[in-house]
């Protein structure tokens, strides 16, 4: 497990796109029950002089789905970030097992962004710029290919392929990062409210695709509004003005 006292994300590593997905650490693939996939102890955070986090304790286990709740406001997007490595927290200390996908809120994506959809799930496949002894094997050009069909499948974004990335909406966008995540083989799936915007059917599937790569022993968290979302994960961080009260 690696230790970062002031979280560090290698934002050049190439799955740190603009559009915002963040991919960074090792390929382990840690087994449930052992330490946790993420461990944040202490966590504070201020915009400017305002702090927004207050002394936050988050472990994120292997095989399980965390909802990150609490009203408007409350810090949720924030310490999403700082566990995914993209915000340093002021002080406190977190620990990340392996590989991390993040999927942001709102991906953004200029027009003119020459990407299509397999291009931004392909680039999940490059190698970061990682160090050495975190390097994943490299995969051969077979596996990669079949990892990101089976990735665009999976979010069932394989009919939308080749559209340019720029051209899908927003809960598409996020699946495409998400898809992203998965052909990269991240153990660790971060997402900022995936299920925003979404119809029932949609909020359905997301979640059903969460607890798939839940299932397959990856640690799932995501922020969420949806009373469903929150019902069924396995576990629940809330969080107050800042505070996390449970
Ligand atoms: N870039 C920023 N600069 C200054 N303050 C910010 C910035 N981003 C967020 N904040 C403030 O930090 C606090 C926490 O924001 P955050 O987005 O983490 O909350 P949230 O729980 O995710 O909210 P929501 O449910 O509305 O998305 C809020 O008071 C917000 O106004």
């Amino acid at each position: 497990m690696t230790t970062e006292p002031a979280a560090v994300q290698d934002s050049s590593a190439p799955g740190s796109t603009a559009a915002g997905s963040a991919t960074q650490g090792s390929a382990t693939h840690e087994p449930a029950g052992q330490d946790p996939a993420v461990r944040a102890r202490a966590v504070h955070f201020s915009f400017a002089d305002v702090p927004v986090l207050h002394g936050i304790d988050v472990d994120l286990p292997w095989g399980s789905v965390t909802a990150v709740a609490g009203p408007n406001g409350a810090g949720k997007s924030t310490l999403v970030e700082i566990l995914a490595g993209v915000r340093t927290p002021s002080s406190g200390s977190v620990e990340r097992a392996a590989d991390v996908a993040l999927v942001v809120q709102r991906p953004a994506a200029p027009d003119s962004l020459p990407l299509t959809v397999r291009d931004v799930v392909t680039m999940g496949t490059w190698q970061a710029r990682t160090p050495q002894s975190h390097r994943k094997p490299r995969l051969s050009k077979a596996e990669r290919r079949q990892n990101i069909e089976e990735a665009l499948h999976r979010v069932q974004l394989a009919d939308l392929a080749e559209r340019p990335f720029a051209a899908l909406s927003g809960g598409q966008r996020q699946r495409a990062l998400l898809a992203q995540g998965i052909a990269r083989q991240a153990r660790i799936f971060l997402l900022d409210e995936p299920a925003a915007g979404l119809d029932a059917a949609s909020r359905e599937r997301t979640r059903a695709m969460l607890a798939a790569e839940a299932a397959r022993g990856a640690a799932v968290a995501c922020v969420t509004h949806d009373d469903e979302s929150i019902d069924t994960a396995d576990l629940v961080i809330r969080l107050e003005h800042g505070r996390r009260i449970a």
